[in-house]
């Protein structure tokens, strides 16, 4: 197994430990990559067997030390001055450990106001340090050239470069553009911060006791509790000598290779289109519901508005017939001047033969009356221009919309008259086959009553009204129907002449 050997305080302890299971002869075939000078030193002097990422370019495991760790598991490393070449071992390592006390958790990083570092060429390092103040002015950053001691020297890593200190007062804000930033300067060598790099977290705090013991692991948690996407867990048998009792061991689910890495983040892709599909399909059958049920909404209105207007027609052929006003029983219509509506305003006459009730009931599918009823020619003059327009009955007006006859046969007659229906109707005659329009009874009886269409009115016919209960029969619908197409050629025959 290839070992990264972490730099600083705490690493150090994992480095005496893992050389004493050596030496126990617990651990075995173990070579260990120091990430320093100063750990390189101490290892030699443990005698762990060393190797480098040259031999050795995949690192099993990387334990190291951090000066600060936020919720996601950043850290800011290299205050001890290591950060170069701790970078590049855990960057190569399969499972990168790190091993905190809690005073080390910070919300973000640079939230200590302590330093990041970025270790820089020494050439003109004050012109970088300037150009590395300007990247952050907004955060207030202060840069600072790190000495040794009282010495004023400058501090010179295991590289034989410099390292700047970056304090900020605010937050730097996006990690991952404030780390291009920094790298994409000329002479700077790599920073500080360790951006997902870390799959767990020790983080040694105040609970449990202190009993040394071996590196823990998840048999020795002692208890537990998930915080967000961390779960923390207490430890009796670690670190006993930086704290005297016990730590809190911080772990994740990361995923510690990129390949592990890859295969978790499509996972999640999948889980994710997985849930979308849902939601979709959700959604989708959602829309369709709300449509059938506005389709159903859509059609009850116009049914509901075929009613009215029919009640409305009806009313306003009652009102002009009773009142004398008109003694036309029935006008084809495409439009209100075609069915002469506007005439009950005096605006307009009726326009001579009106609609010719072959293509104007054909265009609405309905059924064509038979001959001679199919003929009639079509007069597109007004009437008054008609040069018999004086055989026209005066101030006639629209008795009814026959276009509305299409879809009087869809109303039960339960719905636009209950009286019509409960005295008048057989049931079980289908009116769509007779397709006689909806004619209230008085109307009806008013039309039945009027001098001017009596004569045209076949003597067999037993008109309907209100006091008619009499259930009518096909063959009287069929006379009914007829007797409404008398009462239009009535209106029309004087012109056609
Ligand atoms: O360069 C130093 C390393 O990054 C250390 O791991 C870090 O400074 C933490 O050190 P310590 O464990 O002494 O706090």
């Amino acid at each position: 197994m290839v070992v990264g050997l972490g730099t600083g305080s705490t690493a150090k302890h994992a480095v005496d430990k893992i050389a004493e299971l050596l030496n126990l002869g617990k651990l075995n075939n173990i070579v260990g990559i120091p990430t320093s000078s100063i750990t390189h030193e101490q290892a030699v002097s443990l005698g762990i067997p060393l190797s480098d990422l040259n031999k050795h370019p995949i690192v099993d495991i990387a334990i190291d030390g951090a000066d600060e760790i936020d919720p996601q598991m950043n850290l800011v490393k290299g205050r001890g001055g290591s950060l170069l070449r701790e970078k590049m071992v855990e960057a190569a390592s399969k499972k990168f450990i790190v091993i905190v006390d809690e005073s080390k958790l910070v919300s973000h990083l640079g939230g200590t106001g302590l330093a990041m570092p970025v270790e820089i060429v020494p050439f003109c390092w004050k012109f970088t340090l300037k150009r590395l103040e300007m990247l952050f002015i907004e955060a207030g950053c202060v840069g600072k050239l790190r000495v040794v001691g009282e010495s004023g020297e400058p501090y010179v890593t295991d590289n034989g470069n410099y390292i700047i200190d970056l304090f900020f007062k605010g937050d730097m804000g996006n990690l991952k553009e404030a780390s291009d930033a920094i790298l994409s300067l000329a002479g700077v060598v790599e920073h500080g911060m360790f951006i997902d790099m870390a799959n767990t977290v020790i983080v040694a705090g105040n609970l449990g006791q202190s009993n040394w013991g071996c590196l823990c692991s998840i048999s020795e948690v002692k208890c537990s509790v998930t915080v967000g996407p961390i779960h923390v867990a207490v430890c009796y048998n670690w670190y006993q000598r930086r704290l005297s009792r016990g730590l809190v061991m911080v772990e994740t689910q990361k995923e510690s290779t990129p390949n592990e890495g890859i295969s978790r983040l499509e996972h999640q892709m999948q889980t994710f289109m997985e849930d979308s599909q849902k939601r979709m399909e959700m959604i989708e059958a959602n829309q369709q519901r709300m449509n059938a049920e506005n389709l159903k909404k859509q059609d009850d209105n116009s049914r509901r508005l075929d009613v009215l207007l029919s009640h409305m027609e009806s009313e306003k052929r009652l009102d002009a017939v009773t009142s004398g006003r008109s003694r036309v029983a029935l006008v084809y219509g495409n439009s209100p001047s075609e069915r002469g509506d506007s005439s009950v305003s005096g605006n307009f006459r009726p326009v001579s033969s009106l609609v010719t009730p072959i293509s104007f009931m054909a265009n609405r599918g309905m059924t064509l009356p038979p001959a001679p009823f199919n003929t009639i020619p079509h007069f597109p003059l007004p009437m008054t221009q008609h040069p018999q327009a004086s055989l026209y009955p005066p101030a006639p007006t629209s008795l009814a919309n026959i276009a509305r006859t299409s879809s009087f046969p869809s109303i039960p007659p339960s719905v636009t008259n209950p009286n019509f229906a409960t005295q008048n109707v057989n049931p079980s005659i289908n009116q769509t086959q007779v397709g006689l329009p909806y004619l209230p009874p008085l109307a009806d009886q008013a039309i039945a009553n009027s001098s001017f269409l009596q004569p045209n009115i076949p003597q067999n016919i037993q008109p309907i009204t209100q006091n008619n209960t009499q259930t009518p029969t096909n063959s009287s619908y069929e006379a009914l129907k007829l007797k409404y197409l008398f009462q239009s050629l009535m209106v029309i025959n004087p012109v056609v002449g």
